[in-house]
């Protein structure tokens, strides 16, 4: 059910109530210090595998937008990096703030950026499905973006201009044939640390590689992702989907690892 928000009587500092692991030792987004970042040699490139990737759809599930795709082989996968095996892409989503405020999840020494995409990963080597994978320790990797207002983001367009068509919370429609390769920025370079989901049920499950080069995007894209809605077409009291991020959460002795 719709037991958990970004509302004042929903919104995060509230999930520990139905979510205890709210208040665990490994959950996410974290405030990122890049000086105390250790530089690991051991840490390798990390790999994209996207080229034969199938998105399926594009939804509104009420918390942000989401492109699902096709996940029964490993034509899609991230591998290297921290990761011992490919992970299969299964979907991608963002968080993003109001207009002109900041709204990414993960922070680098206090700084947010505009909006962060995830793009998430199971590990499908260990573990029959993406269900008992989000709940293993070692069974998600997921890859953070950062999208910093600037300038026209080309390949963005393919997204945003479908966003009128999943406005209300429970809408879905097709959105074949993205390669979400494009929505990459130029380096790989990353930040590297043991994590959990940012919403409920926030299991202590992910891998999270952080890029550290933000993507550019236009104030008018970004304006396009608020004109979604939390709320289904059935309610009457509409409310504009924005600030959909869970702040930084309490380090508790982890290691960030910086890949150079
Ligand atoms: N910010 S995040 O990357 O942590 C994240 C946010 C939302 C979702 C989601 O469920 O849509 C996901 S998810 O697709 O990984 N689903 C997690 C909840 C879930 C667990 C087990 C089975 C189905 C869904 C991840
Ligand atoms: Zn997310």
């Amino acid at each position: 059910g719709h037991d958990w928000g970004y509302g004042v009587e929903d919104g995060p500092s509230l999930w520990h109530q139905n979510y205890p692991i709210a208040k665990g030792s490994r959950q996410s987004p974290i405030d990122i210090l890049p000086q105390t970042a250790s530089h690991d040699p051991s840490l390798g490139p990390i790999a994209l595998k996207y080229d034969q990737c199938t998105s399926i759809n594009i939804a509104n599930n009420g918390h942000s937008v989401v492109v699902e795709f096709e996940d029964s082989d490993d034509r899609s996968v991230i591998q290297g990096g921290p990761l011992d095996n490919p992970y299969r892409l299964k979907q991608f989503h963002f968080h993003w703030g109001g207009k002109g405020c900041r709204g990414s999840e993960h922070t680098v020494e206090g700084h947010s950026y505009a909006s962060e995409l995830h793009l998430v990963h199971w590990n499908a080597v260990k573990y029959e499905t993406f269900g008992e994978a989000a709940t293993a320790p070692d069974g998600l990797a997921v890859l953070g973006i950062f999208l910093e207002t600037g300038d026209d983001h080309r390949w963005l367009h393919t997204i945003t201009d479908a966003l009128y068509m999943v406005k209300f919370k429970g809408s879905v429609t097709n959105f074949k044939s993205f390669n979400p390769k494009c929505l990459l920025p130029s380096s790989l370079h990353y930040w590297t640390y043991l994590g959990s989901l940012t919403t409920p049920p926030l299991h202590e499950s992910v891998t999270w590689i952080v890029l550290k080069e933000p993507i550019a995007v236009s104030e008018k894209q970004m304006s396009k992702f608020r004109m979604l809605l939390f709320t289904g077409e059935e309610e009457d009291q509409r409310m504009r989907m924005e600030n959909n991020f869970r702040p930084p959460q309490p380090l508790k002795g982890r290691k960030v690892r910086s890949s150079n």
